[in-house]
């Protein structure tokens, strides 16, 4: 594949559009795997011999190396399917400055945007905005571009910011074009290029503050004033919010802001398409939560402009690199590649991450190392922003299509009237009504997938059953940046959402181990398992952080001594997995400190998310509870915005999620105090000595958990009813294990 040059599908001389290559590290990944697998089986086999030597011996030691078996084994499956992003990865390049040579800009493909908003309060139409306008001034012919927005909050405030948002455009447009700025978020470019400013510069800046003034008032007053509805064209949308519309019963609202065959920029130049859309709503209707919204805007589009490419965007995430389409159509001008492409993933990478990333919000593995592993295989998952697709994908597999049920959505429908015909309108508001989907494929073999939270995920593991390939782009300079959540229970929280939507596919019938296997091959199914499978790491970890821990406090030893054969096997499965973890961490762009805090937090996470997340399914599937998509928020306060600042863990919050946590933390110090005043007193077995260690280890990652019990008096602090819950179950926990022990 290297090097190769294309130009209408012949390989020529020409300039190389792409390339990708094999990771240095993939044959020492190989053997290292060849070796490690050795040692976990040697593992496995002395857990199998200790449970056969029951009932010679206690029922005790029975239970403690059954659980240990079990935890070993989840841990075993756990790295066996994360050794399918280690068989083969692969590193990609493109070389956009070739692609003048192959492609007239006339050629180029109609881009679709989706954006997608759920929430003015959690999700401030400011910021949804600001990503509006970093991708309505891509370095892309602007009357190829259309940007849709769905509005699931139903808000006429989302809609007043993007009509304020339309005039500011059209000098927010050329003033980035002219200035060749790669900043197009205007808040990120005003933080990266002041004080360097310049008479034009502060003349758009001013602009851009009166703006943002106007749309931040009439979110706090919650409604739009008279003062702003300046003329008819306004009254007439606002009027949409007649009385007893509410976010989840309303009709639906269609509003076309830009309109690029005749709005033009202060330039002359045209603006692209910006289309408003909430869908209808209704109590009695479902509306698939995101997937939903994103199926509304495949038929809107559909009616309006049926652009072959889609990108599907969240609210928060910006253009981080005007050139980033020219990219991926390096992949689209290769018809070799383009033929089965169902999509090209670019990482999610984040602004506004404080130092060392405390909560690990960066997902390294999950964004940035794992899709390298996938890309070698049938392609990345899709992760549900920063993605762009073909439309086609959405319309069954690349030899078996699947026909809408009206022609006018079908992927290669050429729409020939003005996007504000009657008819267009008509139709537009026809699909995007709440029973337009009654007895149809949509969801289920037609466009995102419903019936797991986590569509994007599980709409891009179904493409690639069908037959789908998939692309991971991650250039340098990153194309998009988004936020990140700056609490800790806001991080656990949306982990916890992924949680029960993966498992959602888990227990279907799309299970990615059998349904995967048969339709995409063992590796490609294996690396989806290792998602599908995630919340079950709550089992080891929660043993682990258990039950050696009431061992040691009981002077019981359940690991073997330190220096005979089998503590060496121990020491090199664990420092074999958190070695080769902390280089594919350092390898990509990573730091030590970073890395210590991922490691913490996926110990965190098997103790809350991945723990509460199991449970929250199961309850579901039996009854008990339900489930919705609960909004990431990304309002900053002043208070929490500076401790995260500074690395201090946010509590705060009287959450359940923070009780196990707590107990671990208690329980390990406890133990460790006892262990050591045995030592002390000389009296420790010295079969202790790996618990020792383990239990020193996690306290080490519990210290910022104990400053918060102990030493903090900010808001942000343990909640002492937390602490009071977790000290008595904890004692309650230690009380009865010394009944046993
Ligand atoms: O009913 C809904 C719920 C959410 N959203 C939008 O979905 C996006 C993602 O929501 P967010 O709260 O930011 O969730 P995250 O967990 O941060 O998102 C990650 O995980 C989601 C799946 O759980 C994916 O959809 C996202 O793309 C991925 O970034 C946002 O733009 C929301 O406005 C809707 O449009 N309608
Ligand atoms: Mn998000």
């Amino acid at each position: 594949m290297e090097g190769r040059g294309v130009r209408g599908g012949f390989t020529t001389y020409a300039p190389p559009l792409h390339t990708s290559k094999p990771l240095r590290r993939t044959v020492f990944n190989r053997l290292f795997a060849v070796v490690y697998f050795s040692a976990v089986l040697a593992l496995l086999y002395r857990h199998v011999r200790n449970l056969f030597l029951y009932p010679t011996t206690s029922f005790l030691s029975f239970s403690i190396t059954l659980s240990l078996f079990i935890s070993d084994l989840i841990l075993a499956f756990m790295w066996a399917t994360a050794q399918a992003y280690r068989v083969s990865p692969i590193r990609r390049r493109e070389f956009p400055e070739n692609l003048k040579r192959i492609i007239k800009d006339e050629d180029f493909p109609g881009i679709d945007v989706f954006i997608c908003t759920a929430d003015p309060y959690k999700e401030p139409p400011m910021n949804v905005v600001n990503t509006a306008l970093s991708l309505m001034a891509y370095d892309y012919p602007a009357d190829k571009i259309s940007v849709y927005v769905s509005d699931d909050g139903g808000s006429a405030l989302t809609l007043f910011a993007f009509m304020e948002a339309a005039k500011f455009a059209s000098h927010w447009l050329p003033f980035c074009r002219e200035h060749n700025i790669m900043e197009r978020s205007p808040p990120a470019y005003f933080q990266a290029n002041y004080p360097s400013s310049t008479p034009h510069s502060d003349k758009i800046k001013s602009m851009y503050e009166e703006m943002k003034m106007n749309v931040e008032n009439v979110v706090d007053k919650g409604e739009i004033i008279d003062d702003y509805i300046t003329d008819d064209q306004r009254r007439q949308a606002f009027n949409q919010w007649s009385k007893g519309f509410t976010r989840m019963d309303h009709p639906t609202v269609i509003q076309v802001i830009l309109d690029r065959s005749k709005d033009r920029d202060i330039s002359g130049q045209s603006l692209p398409n910006l289309i408003y859309v909430s869908r209808q709503k209704s109590k009695t209707s479902p509306h698939h939560f995101k997937a939903g919204a994103l199926n509304v805007l495949l038929r809107v589009s559909a009616a309006m402009t049926n652009s072959p490419v889609i990108l599907t965007q969240d609210c928060d995430m910006y253009s981080n690199d005007p050139g980033t389409p020219l990219r991926v159509l390096c992949y689209l001008s290769d018809p070799e590649i383009k033929s089965n492409l169902a999509f090209i993933q670019f990482p999610q990478r984040f602004h506004g991450l404080n130092e060392d990333d405390t909560y690990a919000s960066e997902y390294k593995r999950l964004f940035q190392i794992n899709p390298l592993g996938f890309d070698g295989l049938k392609g990345p998952n899709y992760v549900g922003s920063g993605c762009f697709f073909l439309r086609r994908a959405f319309f069954g597999g690349p030899s078996t299509p699947v026909q809408p049920e009206i022609s006018e959505l079908n992927p290669d429908h050429a729409v020939n009237r003005p996007i504000e015909s009657q008819h267009i309108l008509t139709l537009a508001h026809h699909v995007a009504g709440c029973n337009y989907e009654n007895q149809t494929q949509w969801g289920s073999k037609i466009g995102f997938r419903y019936r797991s939270l986590v569509e994007d995920y599980y709409t891009g593991y179904r493409l690639q059953c069908e037959g789908w390939k998939s692309l991971f782009c991650d250039p340098e300079r990153a194309a998009f940046l988004g936020d990140v959540p700056i609490t800790l229970v806001d991080v656990l929280g949306q982990c916890k959402r992924w949680c029960i939507g993966l498992f959602e596919v888990t227990f279907s019938k799309y299970n990615t181990l059998i349904f995967g296997s048969q339709s995409m091959g063992v590796w490609a199914s294996l690396a989806y398992s290792h998602y599908a499978f995630w919340p079950i790491w709550c089992i080891p970890v929660s043993f682990y952080c258990f039950l050696p821990q009431l061992a040691l406090a009981n002077q019981v030893s359940i690991f073997p001594k330190v220096l005979e054969p089998w503590f060496f096997v121990y020491v090199f499965l664990v420092l074999g997995a958190y070695g080769q973890d902390f280089l594919d961490f350092v390898l990509a762009r990573g730091t030590a400190r970073k890395w210590w805090n991922a490691q913490r937090l996926w110990m965190i996470r098997g103790l809350t998310c991945f723990l509460f997340g199991s449970v929250d399914y199961m309850l579901k599937s039996v009854g008990i509870a339900t489930h919705g998509f609960s909004l990431t928020s990304k309002v900053l306060d002043d208070e929490q915005s500076k401790r995260y600042g500074q690395g201090i863990f946010e509590f705060g919050v009287p959450s359940p999620l923070f009780v196990p946590l707590t107990m671990a933390a208690i329980i390990n110090m406890f133990s460790l105090v006892l262990g050591m005043a045995g030592f002390v007193r000389g009296n420790t077995e010295e079969g202790l000595g790996l618990q020792m260690i383990l239990t020193g280890f996690i306290v080490l990652n519990c210290l910022p958990i104990y400053g918060a019990i102990a030493l903090r008096k900010d808001a942000g602090k343990m909640p002492t009813i937390i602490t009071i819950v977790s000290t008595f179950m904890s004692v309650l926990l230690y009380y009865i294990s010394s009944l046993f022990f």
